[in-house]
């Protein structure tokens, strides 16, 4: 028989949420310290959402929200309103939920009746497994099973980085050292070597590849036959990719500008360098292509910081490791122009009658970060959206469609 332990504050108060919800089907299970899960997908979908932006929660667990949704819009109807062509960058801290959240998202808006397009853009992809299909490859897969047409994309990070090494070498030859040291001869070679450009080249910046399959994305759907998205839902990397994904452009602004004036000086010495070195069309040709490559990289930037269109929802977990990167990520964003309105808190310990010790102590640690959430600075403004653990993995569509209906609300 399962052992009764004297449920915390934070499950009392939750207990007591669940029993006054209107939202049908709470399901509250005892745990013991022999079963620690705590909550069950496979026997049935019981389960109580959490989410605080459409009624307030007890008092220990309410979180501010200075952008609450209009009167009787939800979160969701916020999100799912308009034709137009929408998208929506997921991030946060590795581990926390991102994929598992974007392609819930995906689903829902499939469902609701916007043709969809989910991206994964960070190297170490899951959205196949997300959604258990082969989704490899580097083109759109069609999704079966949403009611309006739904495909996904994962970008292979290698291709990408390989783009970015031939724009910078000069006829698959031997590689960009040598463009700048070839450029670098004489009278440049101390400024050059200065400017550790070799090192940007042939080692491409973090945050490069990512920048580059989102580019690719805006190229693509810019282009007719895409038109029909109107939802673009993308699982980016973890934090630090991001956040150096950002400030891209004005690194290579950095490094080209310097190629670039390099550039004038050497077109400047003309025919007596053309006649001895000869190879200097091919160097000019790639820092066209580095020109070109920070031109998509700006465009990548201007899509993220685009209010109208965009919005990067973080995604974090009741940790205060957690919360605090989400802190720091959400500061970042706003340094960078990036529109923040929603933070998900994922794998909330869902309601129980009785907690084990085991879970009364994570319901409590959980607690002080709800309470962290409440009083940042940079995240107590957001829109908070809870999302409970589950005791198996969301994979699938049912089960995305399942975990999307108690998300997005
Ligand atoms: N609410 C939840 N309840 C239970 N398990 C969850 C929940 N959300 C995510 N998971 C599980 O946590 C694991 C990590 O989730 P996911 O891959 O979505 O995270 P991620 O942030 O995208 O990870 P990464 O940074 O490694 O890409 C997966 O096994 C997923 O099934």
């Amino acid at each position: 028989m399962a052992t009764r332990l004297v449920p915390s504050t934070f499950s009392a108060s939750l207990h007591s949420l669940a029993s006054r919800s209107s939202m049908a089907m709470v399901g509250l299970v005892s745990c013991s310290p022999k079963t620690l899960t705590p909550f069950s997908l496979t026997k049935s979908f019981n389960f109580i959402s959490l989410s605080t932006t459409r009624k307030p929660l007890t008092k220990s667990l309410q979180v501010r929200s200075v952008s609450t949704p209009a009167e009787g819009v939800t979160v969701f109807d916020d999100m799912v309103s308009g034709t137009k062509r929408k998208y929506y960058m997921l991030g946060g801290k590795g581990g926390v939920g991102k994929t598992s959240c974007a392609a819930s998202l995906a689903v829902k808006f499939a469902n609701s009746g916007h043709p969809t397009l989910v991206v994964s853009t960070d190297p170490a992809h899951s959205l196949s497994d997300s959604f258990a299909q082969d989704l490899t490859g580097g083109t759109l897969v069609p999704v079966e099973g949403p009611d309006s047409p739904l495909f996904a994309l994962e970008i292979n990070p290698e291709k990408a980085r390989e783009e970015f090494r031939s724009a910078t070498q000069k006829n698959g030859g031997t590689g960009v050292q040598d463009f700048m040291n070839g450029m670098g001869l004489g009278m440049l070679a101390d400024q050059l070597g200065e400017l550790k450009l070799g090192e940007l080249l042939e080692t491409p910046p973090p945050g490069l590849d990512e920048a580059m399959a989102i580019s690719k994305v805006i190229q693509f759907l810019e282009s007719q036959d895409y038109n029909m998205f109107t939802r673009i839902v993308f699982d980016t990397a973890p934090t630090g990719h991001t956040l150096r994904l950002l400030s891209l452009p004005d690194f290579l602004d950095a490094s080209i500008g310097k190629i670039l004036k390099f550039r004038q000086k050497i077109a400047s010495a003309t025919s007596a360098i053309k006649s001895v070195f000869g190879q200097e069309e091919t160097r000019l040709d790639a820092a066209d292509k580095l020109e070109k490559l920070r031109e998509r990289m700006v465009k990548v930037r201007e899509l993220f910081r685009d209010t109208d269109s965009t919005e990067f929802v973080i995604v974090t977990i009741p940790t205060v490791m957690a919360v605090s990167e989400s802190s720091r990520l959400r500061a970042s964003l706003k340094k960078e122009n990036v529109p923040v309105k929603r933070l998900v808190v994922n794998q909330i310990l869902p309601p129980s009658a009785s907690d084990c010790k085991f879970c009364a102590m994570k319901r409590k640690d959980q607690s002080r970060a709800l309470d962290m959430i409440r009083n940042d600075t940079e995240l107590s403004s957001l829109e908070l959206i809870q999302a409970p653990l589950v005791d198996v993995e969301i994979r699938g569509v049912p089960a995305l469609k399942f975990l999307g209906d108690i998300i997005w609300k």
